[in-house]
């Protein structure tokens, strides 16, 4: 079983996450998460914040020599703005007096509609937002993201699986749907700005992105994650929590923001007949004896991987600090007012694909495990191999 947890908070030195249960023999380095976190800063709408980011990553434990040892895998994401939040997010107590002329030690009353403010509030017992922002803010995703890079190599050196994602829409504007992407688009799709591999369709979604930034507002929209290589048989149909699928939706709902998943088709397929919804099975001369007409289904069948590639939709609701500031109530006094309107994103729909694709990688990584075992990196092949050759001859 593959365990992982974060923890930091937006503000605080660094982030820091655990993987725990992952094979030896793993080729990583600092420089391969480093790559996936500068994937992840990018996107046309961000904020000021990611622009001078640099998400330093050092290894804590777990890795040796570029390759990881059984143990679980530590890894640090530094906050490069550390020093000017020092006093304020101390862990140690600091004098009243030293904080008293800090600009962000004053409390945050107004809380943002959309944000964890309120209800973080009211759960813990705060007469301050701040410690529930510095937790609830996607900065953490960072640290997920630099997991999945770990668990993606593991994916790509086992199974050659290879996970990529895509923008489909930013507010209203889509991108064309048609011919799927695959792993050699990953680099064209990275180089849009907001990661379409569409150019005219990229064009209109930054034109959307600057016209809502033009009047003070903000925007979500959908990602896609798309792995290739999967073979049949991940997940099960046994329980629900053993159903890939499920267990897919509840890691990208996991993603802040994110208020819709679909597999395959999803809600569409709910739309349809039945004669119109499936993928029909066929006869084939590939390396299995049988694959399938369409792939509507999204590659999962029963909560199992049917041996096409997956793909998951994830839908992004618009960033909740609104510029032109929503009505709130200001905790402290009891009075209307406008919620918090501090530095934040316009658009991080971008961002969002490239921590769904973290988090479907270490779905699928926990997956494989399950499915294959092994301690290292030649014995999770040697038995995925073994059960693909079974595979083969049987079908
Ligand atoms: C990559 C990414 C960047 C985000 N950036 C911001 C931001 O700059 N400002 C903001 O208010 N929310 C941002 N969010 C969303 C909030 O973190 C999220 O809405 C908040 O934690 C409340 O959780 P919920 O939306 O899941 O209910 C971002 C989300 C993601 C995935
Ligand atoms: C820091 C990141 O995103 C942050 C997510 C976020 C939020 O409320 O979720 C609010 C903003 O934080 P700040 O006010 O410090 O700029 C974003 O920049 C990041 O993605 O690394």
């Amino acid at each position: 079983m593959l365990r992982w947890i974060t923890a930091g908070e937006s503000h605080g030195p660094a982030l820091v996450a655990v993987l725990e249960g992952l094979v030896a023999g793993v080729e990583i380095t600092s420089g391969d998460v480093a790559g996936h976190l500068a994937r992840r800063r990018l996107g046309h709408g961000r904020g000021a914040r990611m622009k001078f980011e640099a998400d330093v990553v050092t290894f804590l434990g777990g890795v040796r020599h570029g390759l990881t040892q059984g143990g679980p895998v530590a890894v640090q994401v530094a906050n490069s703005e550390w020093p000017r939040w020092e006093k304020v997010m101390s862990p140690d107590p600091v004098a009243e007096e030293e904080l008293a002329g800090l600009a962000r030690s004053a409390p945050l009353t107004r809380p943002r509609p959309g944000h964890a403010d309120l209800p973080g509030m009211q759960k813990y017992g705060f007469d301050d937002a701040r410690p529930v922002l510095e937790r609830a803010s996607a900065r953490e995703t960072a640290a997920r993201t630099a997991l999945g890079a770990v668990a993606r190599a593991f994916l790509r050196q086992t199974l050659g699986v290879e996970v990529i994602s895509h923008v489909v829409s930013i507010g209203t504007v889509e991108a064309p749907t048609g011919v799927l992407p695959g792993p050699r688009d990953l680099e064209a799709i990275d180089a849009s700005p907001v990661r379409v591999f569409d150019a005219d369709a990229s064009a209109a979604m930054v034109a959307e992105v600057d016209a809502a930034k033009a009047d003070g507002d903000t925007l979500g929209g959908v990602v896609e994650v798309l792995a290739y290589g999967l073979p049949p048989g991940l997940g099960s149909h046994v329980h629900w929590d053993r159903r890939l699928d499920s267990r897919l939706a509840g890691a990208l709902m996991g993603i802040q923001a994110i208020k819709g998943v679909e597999v395959g088709d999803g809600f569409e397929t709910a739309r349809r007949r039945g004669s119109k919804a499936h993928d029909e099975i066929d006869r084939s001369d590939g390396e299995l004896g049988v694959s399938r007409r369409s792939n509507r289904a999204g590659g999962v069948e029963g909560g199992i991987t049917n041996g096409e590639p997956l793909r998951v939709r994830a839908a992004m609701k618009p960033i909740s600090t609104v510029p032109r500031a929503l009505s709130t109530v200001d905790t402290a006094t009891g009075e209307a007012a406008v919620a918090i309107s501090q530095r934040s994103d316009a658009c991080a729909v971008p961002a969002a694909g490239v921590v769904a694709e973290a988090m479907v990688a270490l779905v699928l990584a926990d997956a494989v495990l399950e499915k294959f075992g092994g301690d290292s990196v030649a014995e999770t092949k040697r038995n995925a191999e073994a059960y693909l050759a079974t595979l083969k001859e049987r079908w």
